[in-house]
């Protein structure tokens, strides 16, 4: 099992909790499409998921490691060992090019392969931009870039929250057949948060969150 959440409660300070009773888990090379209303947890769930956040019941273990025992550095060596995060939002470093972004996590996690860096920047139709900086892209490439990256590291697990959710439609088809196809040459597993029952429908399993619990 690459993770496993088991029984996880979560809130925030002063907030209601979040996460009641949260328990799922996810193999090796499968993918997952995590849905639910908004505000209804499915980002702090990802986050939690990441070793990227705390919480206060349960346990999540993640690649043979059990969260709970660590601190936020112990965290951090586990995430980058594992786990690659791709966002709504892009997050590119708007002073790196994309030839830059493409390898910066990777580069951190000290795992970083020029040769599957360039097959990544070429799979994603990425090369001629590679002296490109984000704010010259469009939000197809810059997802694009974000895809590169998270996946030169690598990842056993890929968490992807809403990767779709700024682009149009052609776009976002595009996006996701690329996003899905590394993850499956790769071996890696996905945990994708989305709104879109038919993006949903292209991955193995789909689980429900509403009331802090999984329908
Ligand atoms: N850092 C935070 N501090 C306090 N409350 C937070 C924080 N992050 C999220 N929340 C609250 O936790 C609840 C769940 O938020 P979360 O972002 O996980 O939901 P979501 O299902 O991803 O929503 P959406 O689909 O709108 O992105 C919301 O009520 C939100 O206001």
């Amino acid at each position: 099992m690459l993770l496993s959440i088991d029984k996880v409660q979560k809130s925030y300070p002063g907030g209601r909790p979040v996460l009641r009773d949260v328990s799922l888990t996810l193999d090796h090379g499968q993918t997952l499409a995590l849905t639910g209303e908004s505000g209804s947890g499915k980002s702090t769930l990802l986050h939690l998921a990441a070793a990227l956040d705390s919480f206060d019941g349960g346990e999540i273990t993640l690649d043979g490691t059990p969260l709970s025992p660590l601190d936020d550095a112990g965290r951090a060596v586990l995430r980058r060992r594992s786990v690659s995060l791709v966002f709504q939002q892009f997050n590119l470093i708007p002073s790196l090019t994309v030839d830059q972004n493409l390898s910066f996590h990777a580069r951190l996690a000290g795992n970083y392969d020029p040769t599957w860096g360039s097959h990544l920047a070429e799979r994603l139709g990425l090369s001629d931009l590679l002296g490109s900086f984000p704010e010259t892209l469009s939000g197809g490439q810059q997802q694009r870039v974000a895809i590169g990256r998270a996946m030169a590291a690598r990842p056993k697990l890929l968490l992807a929250d809403e990767p779709t959710g700024n682009l149009d439609e052609t776009a976002s088809a595009n996006v996701l057949d690329l996003m899905l196809s590394l993850v499956v040459d790769t071996g890696a597993a996905l945990l994708l948060v989305t709104h879109s029952q038919e993006i949903a429908a292209r991955l193995d399993r789909r689980v429900h969150l509403a009331g802090g619990h999984i329908q």
